[in-house]
């Protein structure tokens, strides 16, 4: 089967976050499934820098009033379509906004093109080859549904996937004429969203099926509480809607061969954890002892939970413990963190920004990662902390549910416990989970289990993709 993926971010040539991750592993978790795909980018700086040998597929005099052209290409494995409009992907800063964190105002143009550009791909092929599904992630990729539901593709079968319900590409009602879409498609069944232009709406009613990123979050969604205002559209779609968990890219997260480690290890020789976490301690300015040390990577936002992170630190310190974090986000968080590691010099050290070897680094080094997410669509981090022996200390949300077995005494007692596991999503229950990480981590042979089990879980793409390809497949024999 031959597959458009079209993505706004893919690692490893342009990362914010988990997204980049998933579109960048699903092409080659999906070729063993006999699934190609090619996937449809941003011609972003970093994007073209890295593409090999390109050859120029398609040109549009005018795109949303831009020159553009698709090119060809591969970087590395990845198999490349990009989208180089130089006017709306050549800029400094992030692929969504300025470096002040300003949102790009003509969002709405740049990511619409991208999209019209995959349904046009889907509907006409590109020199001989054409798509048989069309997947999109997220708002910025969820308006070809919509360009294929409403033009020549509208046969092609397409899917959506949340990863963040967050994120919805929300616009006014007047750039629906600049669209390019037929007057039928503004309405509820449309791209009109509470008398705006919804993209990741138009997308979610546009597809033939609907995935996110994990069980318990397609659930979730369902509710008002985690509905973001969709759940009244996605309980209409339950019937089309799939919770696929992610997986791990063990090519590029295995402390086995991982280049970015101060020393590389391995589930039978955890000894190797050392000369990382003393790295690490030396990089972040902390004190060189078995204190138990934490670590968190993320965006530092309110979904994230960091800002009751920044409440709980004075009550982690006061137990003993130590915090490594690396991030970015709200700018007050990351003030916060940068003045309560002054605050605690070496029981506190805070990196603002992103950096992804040291990311690679902390997993290795740190013995435990925090995620007190108040929601979390699947979560990535804590899936390579398990496979690096970083154990996850999370809330009970989402794919973190999902994939962190607690502590209790019957999971140590059985030797399954992978994590800490608390809820609801509050400073008191993360108090707790911190005050019982550190008892346990206390109790070497009971952390160490801990350490292994998780090590040995299984959170590849292995069994995500056989059921990502599962539902590509009954999509296009549905569509013949
Ligand atoms: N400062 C920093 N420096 C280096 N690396 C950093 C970093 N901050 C974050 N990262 C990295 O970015 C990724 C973040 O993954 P998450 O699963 O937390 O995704 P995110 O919330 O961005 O995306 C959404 O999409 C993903 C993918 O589906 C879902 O797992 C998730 O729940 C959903 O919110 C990880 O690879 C992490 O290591």
């Amino acid at each position: 089967m031959q597959l458009l993926s079209v993505a706004s971010e893919i690692y490893p040539l342009i990362k914010t976050g988990g997204l980049a991750d998933v579109a960048g592993a699903l092409p080659g978790a999906l070729a063993g499934h006999d699934v190609a795909v090619r996937t449809l980018v941003p011609g972003y700086p970093s994007v073209l820098a890295r593409l090999g040998k390109a050859k120029a597929v398609r040109r549009y005099d005018a795109l949303f009033g831009v020159p553009a052209t698709v090119l060809a290409g591969k970087a590395g494995e990845l198999d490349l379509l990009v989208l180089d409009a130089p006017d709306f992907f050549a800029r400094e800063g992030g692929p969504y906004g300025d470096a002040g964190g300003r949102d790009w105002t003509d969002n709405w143009k740049r990511f619409a093109a991208l999209s019209r550009v995959g349904a046009d791909i889907a509907a006409e092929g590109i020199k001989g080859w054409r798509p048989d599904l069309v997947h999109a992630h997220d708002w910025q990729g969820a308006m070809t549904a919509a360009y294929m539901r409403f033009g020549p593709a509208h046969a092609v079968p397409r899917v959506v996937t949340i990863h963040n319900l967050a994120f919805q590409g929300r616009f006014g009602a007047d750039i629906f004429p600049h669209l390019g879409l037929p007057p039928e498609a503004w309405g509820v069944d449309g791209v009109e969203y509470y008398g705006g232009t919804g993209f990741l709406k138009a997308g979610l009613v546009s597809a033939d099926a609907i995935t996110t990123v994990s069980p318990t979050y397609a659930d979730e969604i369902r509710s008002p509480v985690h509905g973001m205002g969709l759940d009244g559209l996605i309980n209409g779609r339950a019937d089309r809607l799939h919770g696929i968990l992610n997986g791990v890219d063990t090519a590029i997260w295995d402390p086995a061969t991982d280049p970015l480690l101060a020393r590389r290890y391995s589930v039978r020789a955890l000894g190797g954890r050392t000369a990382n976490r003393r790295a690490l301690e030396a990089h972040f300015g902390l004190d060189r002892d078995d204190a138990p040390l934490f670590i968190i990577v993320s965006r530092l936002t309110w979904q994230k939970g960091m800002d009751m992170v920044m409440g709980a630190i004075d009550h982690l310190v006061g137990l003993g413990g130590k915090l490594a974090v690396l991030g970015s986000g709200d700018h007050p968080l990351e003030g916060a963190f940068l003045a309560a590691a002054d605050r605690h010099r070496g029981r506190v050290g805070a990196q603002i920004g992103y950096d992804e070897p040291l990311s690679h680094l902390m997993q290795a080094g740190g013995d435990a990662i925090l995620i007190p997410s108040r929601f979390e669509p699947c979560g990535l981090t804590q899936l390579y902390g398990l496979r690096y022996g970083c154990v996850p200390v999370v809330a009970r949300v989402g794919g973190l549910a999902d994939t962190v077995i607690d502590a209790n005494e019957a999971a140590v007692g059985a030797g399954v416990a992978t994590g800490l596991v608390f809820a609801p999503s509050d400073p008191l229950a993360l108090h707790g989970a911190i005050a019982r990480t550190i008892r346990l981590h206390a109790s070497r042979p009971d952390w160490q289990a801990m350490q292994r089990s998780g090590m040995r879980a299984d959170f590849s793409w292995t069994h995500s993709a056989a059921r990502y390809a599962e539902l590509f497949r009954a999509l296009v024999q549905e569509a013949v």
